[in-house]
């Protein structure tokens, strides 16, 4: 099968409020890598996304919206009954914060069916996963999907993992840490952002967060942090890469986009510097667009 598989909860995102008018799109923090992925690689390059799917009319317009966008869906199963989460861009400049109405989603159910989760990563050359795929899942299910990119990265795969901390998804901080050091554990890129890893582990500088994840065994980490450069750990070296000015109107999937431009950068067979300086541009570019997803032209366009 090969290609690049991402596990996680597509959501329904209102974004880009002009007083009580809202714009309806797709998002979710796997979701928006896949989408850059999706934008920066070569059309043939199989690329999906693993999740579970209610069958109500939102859900059956997140599934065509996907396939529309050359995002397949492997073996993610159709709940009966289920729906789609939503969350809500609120705005202090350009500085985002959500509103989530995600309890009942689909999405928590992705793992309840271990022998699917594992054909729809088996033989993918990426697996992607991050903190908010571990946050919404009960422990057990929690425990499948560690179990299934285990399992997928004995069998070849590169896992790579953004823990992306969201403190209302956890029950407890102690929980997130230990979930997230887990996941760590099993990860060969990991693409933190530097004020999520200080919130949760205390972490005083990006250097800090960067020895603790090397710790866990990783051997590629860039960690992220605004406008301010990006750290980046690998081949023995470690890089201050300077971000790229952009008029930001909305920095919902920053992080994320800057993901996908590093994943397709280094699967395009570019160093880890270079990589993130195309990350950056990516990520710039996105956060002049409202929501997660900035048109996929963009993206293609800023990373050159
Ligand atoms: N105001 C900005 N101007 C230019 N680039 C930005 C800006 N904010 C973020 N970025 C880019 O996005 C990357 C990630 O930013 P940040 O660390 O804020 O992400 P994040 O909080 O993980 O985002 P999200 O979780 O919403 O995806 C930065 O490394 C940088 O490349
Ligand atoms: O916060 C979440 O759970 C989301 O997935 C919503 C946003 O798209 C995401 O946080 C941006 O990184």
């Amino acid at each position: 099968m090969g290609g690049f598989a991402a596990i996680g909860e597509c959501m329904i995102e209102l974004s880009g409020a002009n007083g009580d008018q809202w714009r309806m799109g797709f998002a979710g923090d796997t979701l928006n890598t896949t989408w850059y992925v999706r934008a920066l690689t070569k059309t043939e390059y199989p690329v999906d996304y693993v999740t579970a799917f209610g069958d109500d009319p939102f859900s059956m317009k997140q599934r065509a919206f996907l396939n529309e966008n050359g995002i397949q869906t492997a073996n993610s199963p159709i709940i009966a009954g289920a729906r789609p989460g939503l969350y809500a861009i609120s705005l202090t400049g350009a500085e985002r914060s959500f509103t989530y109405w995600r309890n009942d989603a689909a999405a928590r159910q992705l793992a309840d069916d271990t022998e699917a989760l594992a054909q729809s990563l088996a033989g993918r050359e990426i697996v992607y996963f991050s903190g908010i795929t571990m946050g919404i899942l009960s422990p057990k299910n929690r425990e499948n999907v560690l179990n299934a990119v285990k399992n997928a990265r004995e069998q070849g795969s590169l896992i790579v993992f953004d823990a992306n901390y969201r403190p209302r998804l956890w029950e407890n901080a102690d929980t997130a840490q230990q979930v997230l050091s887990d996941a760590f554990r099993v990860t060969d890129i990991a693409l933190p952002t530097f004020p999520d890893e200080n919130a949760l582990f205390g972490d005083a500088t990006p250097d800090h967060t960067a020895d603790r994840i090397a710790g866990f065994g990783v051997g590629e980490i860039v960690v992220k942090d605004g406008t301010e450069p990006a750290l980046v750990v690998a081949d023995g070296r470690r890089t201050n890469v300077p971000a790229t000015i952009a008029k930001a109107v909305d920095t919902t999937g920053a992080g994320d986009s800057f993901n996908g431009g590093y994943i397709a950068s280094r699967l395009a067979g570019f160093d880890p510097v270079k990589a993130a300086a195309s990350a950056h541009r990516v990520a710039a570019r996105v956060v002049e667009f409202h929501g997660a997803l900035a048109p996929m032209s963009e993206a293609r366009a800023a990373f050159g």
